[in-house]
């Protein structure tokens, strides 16, 4: 049978890798595919670059729709990345009738529901695999592995950039600014690598991640996004103290006591003893609770060139073993039929249910400890842990660290706002998320 054609749009770090691995590996991947994938065509702005990369393998264009108006391209691969250009280019593949596969999770948790609902129409597939938690093959796990189950929660490390500057501070006291230059000298970070410190690639992963396990709608928009950018070095200190590690985590659970779903992203202490604690550098983790299969845990590379493209090219064998097959019988882009997803709501913070790790700096004195407890239990928050360290400012002040009990959030931010009020409160509170994820 003849190889199955593709077109690149964008050859920077997973564009390159996809053509590297590509060509390194392409026996065994016509082996398994059961026909050659070829990549015969490429579109990018820098078209020397791309030349230097591809050399005579292929025809190297500077516009992208030279690509999707070729009638020999069966699939169009989008490597360029961002909402606005990405988008136009693959619904314009998506209606030229090519197959796509996308790295782009920004695009898909923008976009998503217009992208699947025309491709559905067209009977073409869109593939994301690299486009969460880069090479691990979670969303292959997700859509099929964990078919028969009804999953209850998922919290990842699915930002490598992040992981590997948390990391990299804490065991090696690097500052923020030095190792976020690292991570983008090694390909981790995205193009505005304030998607990563802030948040928002994670939250991007985890819409998506939150519509095939639930068979809702991709809803960036209502996901709750908080970055590390605020993470204080005292903080991960005391948190070590307390048996705890901070980690950036993606959340998307099920809540059936109040019919919602929990999507968030932000800073987390998790028990330094969880697998998923001692998850380090630029890798990533995903752990899902369903209720069949309990506790499963997926953890590699999530970022850079070859791991990425590892996804890239797993997608491109999915279409080619199914380019022939009648649409209706192939694995649903969000893993439900599209008459079977629901539009369970995704909760406001203030209903999400969680630990609390707060840090005060109070004034050394008789009684402030009793006041700030008693406004806890006033709001029906309960206390696990206290502990008191002095402070770096000298022996009037005192920092004091508070573990509590699972409680309502919005609970946590009225009793923040009380004890803020409090003379003897000297500086802003620090308020982290805790998550026993057990
Ligand atoms: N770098 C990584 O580790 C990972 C990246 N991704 C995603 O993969 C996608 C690509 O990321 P990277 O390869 O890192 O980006 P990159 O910035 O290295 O490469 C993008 C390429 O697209 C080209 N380009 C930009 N606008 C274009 C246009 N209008 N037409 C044609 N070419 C154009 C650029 O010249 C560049 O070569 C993004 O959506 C990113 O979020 C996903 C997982 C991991
Ligand atoms: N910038 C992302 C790249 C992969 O999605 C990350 O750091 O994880
Ligand atoms: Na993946």
């Amino acid at each position: 049978m003849n190889s199955i054609k593709v077109g690149l749009l964008g050859i920077g770090t997973v564009g390159g890798g996809t053509f590297q691995v590509l060509r390194r590996n392409q026996e065994d991947i016509r082996g398994r595919a059961g026909r050659g994938i070829e990549i015969t065509m490429v579109a990018d702005l820098d078209v020397e670059r791309a030349r230097s990369i591809v050399g005579d393998a292929c025809t190297v264009v500077s516009d992208a729709r030279q690509v999707i108006a070729n009638p020999d391209i069966d699939i169009v691969v989008e490597l360029i990345g961002g909402y606005g250009v990405a988008r136009s280019l693959v619904l314009e593949a998506i209606a030229a009738g090519k197959h796509v596969v996308t790295a782009n999770k920004a695009l898909l948790a923008v976009h998503g529901s217009e992208i699947f609902a025309a491709a559905r129409e067209k009977g073409v597939m869109v593939a994301f695999e690299a486009a969460v938690a880069g090479g691990i093959p979670i969303i292959k796990a997700l859509r099929e592995g964990l078919t028969a189950n009804r999953i209850e929660w998922i919290a990842g490390i699915i930002n490598g950039t992040t992981n590997f500057i948390l990391s990299e501070m804490r065991g090696k006291g690097l500052d923020f600014a030095t190792v976020l230059k690292e991570a983008q000298r090694l390909g981790y970070a995205e193009a505005d690598p304030t998607f990563d410190i802030e948040g928002v690639d994670a939250a991007h992963k985890a819409t998506i991640m939150s519509a095939i396990a639930f068979g809702i709608p991709v809803q960036f928009d209502r996901a709750h996004v908080e970055g590390i950018t605020q993470l204080q070095a005292a903080d991960i200190k005391y948190a070590e103290q307390l048996g705890y590690r901070i980690k950036l985590l993606g959340i998307a659970r099920r809540r059936q006591d109040v019919g919602g779903i929990e999507l968030r992203v932000h800073p987390t202490l998790i028990p330094a003893n969880r697998l998923i604690a001692n998850v380090e550098g630029a890798m990533n983790a995903v752990l899902v609770q369903a209720d069949a299969v309990g506790t499963t845990l997926y953890y590699g590379k999530g970022a850079g060139a070859e791991p990425t493209a590892s996804a890239v090219i797993a997608d491109l064998v999915d279409i080619t073993r199914l380019a022939t097959a009648d649409p209706d019988h192939r694995v649903p882009h969000l893993a439900f039929q599209p008459e079977a997803m629901n539009n369970t709501p995704i909760l406001p913070m203030d209903q999400v249910q969680t630990a609390f790790y707060l840090r005060l700096r109070v004034a050394d004195q008789a009684g402030v400890l009793s006041r700030i407890t008693t406004i806890l239990a006033e709001h029906q928050i309960s206390i696990d842990a206290v502990l008191q360290r002095e402070s770096a400012e000298g022996e009037s002040q005192t920092d004091l660290i508070i573990l509590t009990h699972d409680t309502q959030e919005g609970r946590m931010t009225r009793a923040l706002q009380q004890m803020q009020a409090l003379e003897t409160v000297l500086a802003p509170i620090v308020a982290l998320r805790k998550e026993e994820l057990a």
